[in-house]
């Protein structure tokens, strides 16, 4: 086999010592490809620009001329040197600090080339770096990377190095894109664009460069995800359900309610993908208190009366609580049996669950996302039912692959994503949208109130409570200190309670341990507690529909789609609810997010406002832990890129060529190297 940059280990390049390999690889450098993808992350600007154009603080290259004679003062084992200089027609004076050597190199009439800061009142330069013209030395005129460096790594040794590397192994760089992109485009080729990006002769240079390469990042970042769902679709190597209509009917009608239009749509979907031969890569999208969880409960009924087992993978353990009994309660009249294995089940009781896993004794798991690693054995696994904090990356497939699983996999996310961005982002998955809440639901009504209105949320928390209904209070959230949060979770809990002496007043925080937590929210599930203070523990999928009032403090602190999850705590059932943010917000995006609350309750339309203020990279950043990162690209300036190369690629995946034509043959390699196909044939 002929070697390639990505086989060919760094320490070839001339000038890599022993030691600096081992500093090379805490970077993550290994092979000459890992080092001239090793990118910077800005330039410094060595290109000289003339006095009348720059301005007070400003950072600049000044080409000048040595007048006067160097004075150099010491004070205290320190030393600052000054000299006068011009650049023509300007005089103004030249300051290096503790670099008393420079003295001796300061001739008169010499030209010297400087770089540091400008100080306008004082017409004076703060030396940072500088060169003599005479000497040859060659950084003046040029933009130079700056490269995230640290320990024995420096700034020039790393720029040297990837100089070498450039000159050593810069031919071989192989092209990537094909003929038809490249033209499209009027791309420079791969060579050329990554050289650039290191040593950019001009701006304009470099941005085309990186225009190349951004693309090139975002257009492979679509192939994989595009091609795994086209790929998995002709597979057919998924677990086949063969479980009856009628089944199915028996189930659906025994529970409480008749299901939504919406909701009877999605089970089509979800029944359809679980009866063919290929996995199921399914993302549900629907609004708070939409009913996702009745389509998870058809999922894992349809896979155990297929014969298999299904796991409900979720993220806190209150809300595996919450479901185990919601599950245990619609299942229990079908025999279907039901385990919870979260971190708090350990022991004798973990060890017997394990074995009844196993065994298949048990027929439905929930727990946290420990459910699926290490130690956890099923007889048959059909289905995974998981959330969208824990989408179900190519690392957890695997992992269940090497154990002999190949399950369908349904992923569930409460934060609606425009259609746009849902099929950019998850490409590689099919996407199910719940647009519809259950019928009778009473759009809650939301106020946004300043603090000093608090005598009257305090009145409406009596007024639900004495018809029989339950609130929660969210404490404001300090995202610096766990223990501020906690400790202003406690203080409230006394205010309360002495604010309500006839009503029972609850307190959750995350320094509980999950049974204390547990002891609480039953306690609330059974209207024993009237008022609920909490931090957000109470933010993901929490069900009490008797809960109608929700109370935020110092709202203004919460992003939108976070406020509208907690929101989604109330309205959950037949009677009309109330969310009240408390928020003295300073900030104009703060006041915006208030009003837009106020305004909709709709989560689509919340994830589209959110989406315009923070951007889809802030977007996704909290919440999205799924996202490749990117070298070069940025999901927020790169978003148009990253559409176009999703078009791109859909349309070469339609073509046949794609798949057989020698152009694309380095795709496929690509591809083929990847994890997510673990080596499966392309051609
Ligand atoms: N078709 C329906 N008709 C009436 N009530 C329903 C229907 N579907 C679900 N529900 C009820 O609506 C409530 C909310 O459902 P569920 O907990 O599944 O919401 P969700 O989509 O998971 O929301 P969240 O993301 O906020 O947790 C539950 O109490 C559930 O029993």
């Amino acid at each position: 086999m002929t070697s390639t940059i990505d086989t060919i280990e760094v320490k070839t390049i001339t000038g890599v010592s022993a030691q600096k390999l081992g500093e090379l690889h805490a970077f993550g450098v290994f092979t000459v490809k890992d080092l001239l993808e090793y990118y910077p992350f800005r330039y410094e600007d060595y290109r000289p620009r003339s006095l009348s154009e720059i301005k007070h603080g400003d950072k600049v290259t000044l080409e000048a001329k040595v007048i006067g004679i160097p004075v150099l003062q010491r004070f205290g084992g320190k030393s600052r040197l000054s000299c006068k200089m011009i650049a023509e027609p300007w005089m103004f004076t030249a300051t290096w600090f503790n670099r008393h050597y420079v003295r001796e190199q300061l001739t008169v009439g010499r030209e010297i080339v400087l770089i540091g800061k400008w100080d306008q009142k004082r017409t004076q330069i703060t030396v940072t770096d500088y060169e003599f013209p005479d000497r040859g030395e060659g950084k003046t005129g040029t933009l130079q990377p700056v490269y995230s460096v640290g320990g024995k790594i420096t700034q020039s040794w790393i720029r040297k190095i990837i100089n070498q590397g450039l000159q050593q192994f810069g031919d071989m760089i192989p092209e990537i894109l094909p003929h038809s992109i490249m033209r499209k485009y009027d791309f420079m080729p791969r060579k050329r664009a990554i050289a650039t990006i290191h040593q950019p002769v001009d701006t304009r240079e470099g941005q085309q460069g990186r225009r190349r390469m951004v693309y090139e990042e975002l257009f492979l970042f679509q192939l994989k995800v595009q091609s795994f769902r086209v790929l998995n679709r002709g597979r057919m190597d998924g677990v086949v359900h063969t479980v009856d209509n009628t089944t199915v009917r028996q189930f659906v009608r025994s529970l409480p309610f008749e299901l939504t239009d919406a909701q009877k749509h999605v089970e089509l979907e979800i029944l359809h993908d679980m009866r063919s031969p290929y996995c199921m890569n399914r993302l549900l999208q629907g609004d708070v208190g939409s009913g996702k969880t009745v389509l998870a409960a058809i999922a894992l009924f349809a896979t155990v009366k297929s014969g298999n087992q299904g796991a409900f993978m979720v993220p806190t353990e209150i809300l595996a609580e919450q479901h185990l009994r919601s599950l245990a309660k619609m299942f229990e009249p079908f025999g279907v049996t039901v385990g919870l294995l979260t971190g708090s089940v350990n022991g004798r009781k973990r060890k017997d669950l394990l074995a009844a896993l196993q065994m298949g004794m048990i027929d439905v798991v929930i727990g946290t996302h420990a459910l699926i690693q290490e130690d956890v054995f099923f007889r048959g696994l059909g289905v995974v039912v998981t959330d969208e904090q824990h989408r179900f990356g190519v690392n957890q497939r695997s992992v269940l692959r090497r154990k002999g699983y190949n399950p369908d996999v349904l992923t569930m996310t409460a934060t609606p994503i425009p259609r746009t961005l849902a099929i950019t982002v998850f490409g590689d998955m099919d996407v199910s949208t719940l647009s519809e809440r259950p019928k009778g639901r009473i759009p809650i009504t939301t106020y946004w109130v300043k603090h000093d209105l608090m005598e009257r949320v305090l009145k409406l928390i009596s007024r639900e409570i004495d018809q029989g209904r339950q609130a929660y209070l969210i404490c404001p959230l300090i995202e610096e200190s766990e223990k501020l949060d906690v400790q202003n979770a406690i203080d409230l809990h006394i205010q309360m309670g002495q604010a309500f002496p006839n009503y029972k007043v609850g307190l959750l925080h995350g320094r509980m341990t999950p049974s204390e937590k547990d002891v609480v929210m039953r306690a609330f599930y059974s209207n024993e507690l009237q008022l609920l203070i909490s931090t957000t523990v109470v933010e993901v999928g929490v069900d009490v529909p008797n809960a109608t009032l929700m109370i935020i403090m110092d709202a203004d602190r919460f992003g939108l789609s976070q406020l509208h999850q907690l929101r989604g705590r109330v309205g959950r059932g037949q009677n009309a609810s109330y969310c009240v943010l408390v928020a003295d917000p300073k900030s104009e995006i703060g006041r915006e997010r208030m009003t837009a609350m106020t305004e909709t309750d709709d989560g689509f339309e919340i994830s589209r406002r959110d989406l315009a203020l923070r951007g889809p990279g802030d977007f996704f950043g909290t919440k999205q832990s799924g996202l490749p990162e990117f070298r070069l690209a940025d999901m927020t300036a790169d978003f148009e890129v990253l559409e176009q190369a999703r078009d791109d690629v859909a349309e070469l995946l339609r073509d046949v060529a794609f798949w057989t034509s020698p152009d694309f043959a380095p795709l496929r390699n690509y591809l083929q190297n990847e994890q997510i196909f673990q080596g499966d044939l392309m051609d």
